[in-house]
């Protein structure tokens, strides 16, 4: 991956020959001959990397300097000194004050890269600890065999290279954030960063500078926005409905000109960044009520995708539940705990609205419950009373009053018809399982579901 590397030096020749050596190995460098040029580079964009000689003549400020100066505001950009011969000294002091390394003149173009090279894998590194962190536990995988997930993999296979624009549209907690993620794992962008702007979770004030970042001024501290961030990768617009409609034509500005101005900035930043966003309303209808901009959904929605809901994948509960299960399990350091066919069917008959975050949260939370006892089977009365509540087996209500009013015929007829739409729900509309699961011939459960009326 082409990496944004920063090279401050006063003397020519070094400037061009370093630049050549990182040119030649795919890197986009950039030059200053001194500490004025070099803030400004920084400041017009975070490079990914910077090389800054320790002595800089003619500058305002040597290269110790410069160094504290760029880290105070760009702490996690790493920068390696550049010292002239018998300078060790000042170059481990140059470490102490956050530098990543240092280079001593004269060197050969092939330690030159290796350290280049160690110094941007390092900060990705702890860009991909930090990120891993933040999401706490390992990375996440798409979980599932139903033919909507292989769908959905198989086009995120596909788009994944390609360096269009997506928009991933899918109900609340159904994946929409993973798929992005995976996008950008598969992608050429996969050793950039993976910025995440969740709209939701910010107040529309401050929406503005944590995009488009803050320039210093009187009463307004820097800050790096989230645009900036995600140079060289992608930048994920969770819930773009949710943004005002001003912040909405300014990304479609972004869009058009891949350059923005920072909050009270003048100059325009230009970065490389891949924009996948997401939403879980219509956004046919936020357009039609004019709460989101046509043009910016035709931008933005170069390759619309859809995430199937849980509902839609049910065949998948069981797999999902064995994978949250033993991921919670991992995380508490305890065994996984079984669970019992009962509690099975009512997690794979319920509905889901939250999708696959809910029945994340509903494993973790019977594995608390099961805690106590390692060999305690989880059953269906553990279960919170919603989900037990809105399983959907028995539709028509069947039992108490409304089955005793009925003739022995008609009650079996009628609780027949409920168990088996709900079991083929279950099964997510599949006869041969439905039938081996309930203990029917395929031929015989056909016949049945006809002579009870129920489409298949
Ligand atoms: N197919 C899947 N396999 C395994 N885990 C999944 C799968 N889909 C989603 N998850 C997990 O479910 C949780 C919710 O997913 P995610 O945050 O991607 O959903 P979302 O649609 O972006 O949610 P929201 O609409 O609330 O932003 C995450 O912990 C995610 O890792």
């Amino acid at each position: 991956m082409a990496a944004d590397i920063l090279i401050v030096d006063d003397e020519e020749d070094i400037r061009e020959l370093v630049a050549g050596i990182l040119e030649d190995e795919g890197h986009q460098p950039r030059t200053a001959r001194n500490s004025d040029e070099a803030l400004a580079a920084v400041e017009s964009r975070r490079p990914q990397l910077i090389l800054l000689d320790i002595w800089l003549q003619g500058s305002k400020l040597d290269g110790l300097q410069l160094l504290e100066a760029i880290k105070a505001q760009n702490p996690t950009v790493p920068v390696v000194m550049i010292s002239g011969h018998g300078n060790i000294e000042t170059a481990v002091t140059a470490i102490k004050l956050g530098a990543y390394d240092f280079i001593e003149k004269p060197f050969k173009a092939d330690r030159l890269i290796l350290i280049a090279e160690r110094a941007l894998e390092t900060s990705r590194l702890k860009r991909e600890v930090q990120d891993l962190r933040t999401r706490g536990g390992a990375a996440d995988r798409i979980v599932g065999s139903s033919s909507a997930v292989g769908a959905l993999k198989r086009i995120i296979e596909k788009l994944a290279p390609a360096n269009s624009r997506v928009l991933i549209s899918g109900g609340a907690g159904s994946g929409k954030e993973l798929a992005a993620r995976l996008i950008h794992e598969r992608s050429g962008r996969a050793d950039g960063p993976f910025v995440v702007l969740n709209a939701p979770a910010m107040s529309p004030d401050t929406m503005e500078a944590e995009l488009f970042g803050v320039e210093e001024g009187p009463g307004r501290a820097r800050r790096i926005g989230a645009l900036e961030e995600a140079h060289g990768g992608t930048l994920y617009l969770d819930e773009v409905a949710d943004m005002p409609r001003e912040t909405q034509a300014k990304i479609l500005r972004v869009l058009v000109d891949q350059n923005f101005q920072r909050v009270g900035g003048a100059s325009r930043v230009h970065v490389d960044v891949r924009i996948i966003s997401s939403t879980s309303q219509d956004l046919a209808e936020a357009i039609t009520e004019g709460r989101f901009r046509e043009d910016l959904f035709h931008r933005l929605s170069v390759v619309p995708i859809r995430v199937p809901t849980l509902a839609e994948r049910r065949e998948d509960i069981p797999e999902l539940v064995q994978y949250f299960m033993e991921r919670t399990a991992a995380n508490m350091g305890v065994a996984p705990r079984r669970i019992g066919g009962d509690a099975m069917a009512v997690l794979q008959s319920h509905d889901w609205p939250g999708n696959i975050r809910q029945l994340r949260n509903n494993v973790e939370r019977l594995m608390i419950l099961a805690l106590g006892d390692p060999n305690a089977e989880i059953s269906a009365a553990m279960l919170p009373a919603e989900v037990g509540a809105l399983v959907p087996a028995v539709p028509s209500g069947i039992g108490g009053e409304k089955l005793l009013g009925l003739p022995l015929r008609e009650a079996r007829e009628a609780f027949e018809r409920d168990y088996l739409i709900a079991q083929l729900n279950r099964f997510g509309g599949n006869i041969s399982r439905t039938a081996e699961f309930i203990g029917m011939e395929r031929s015989a459960l056909h016949r049945k579901l006809k002579s009870l009326g129920v489409e298949s």
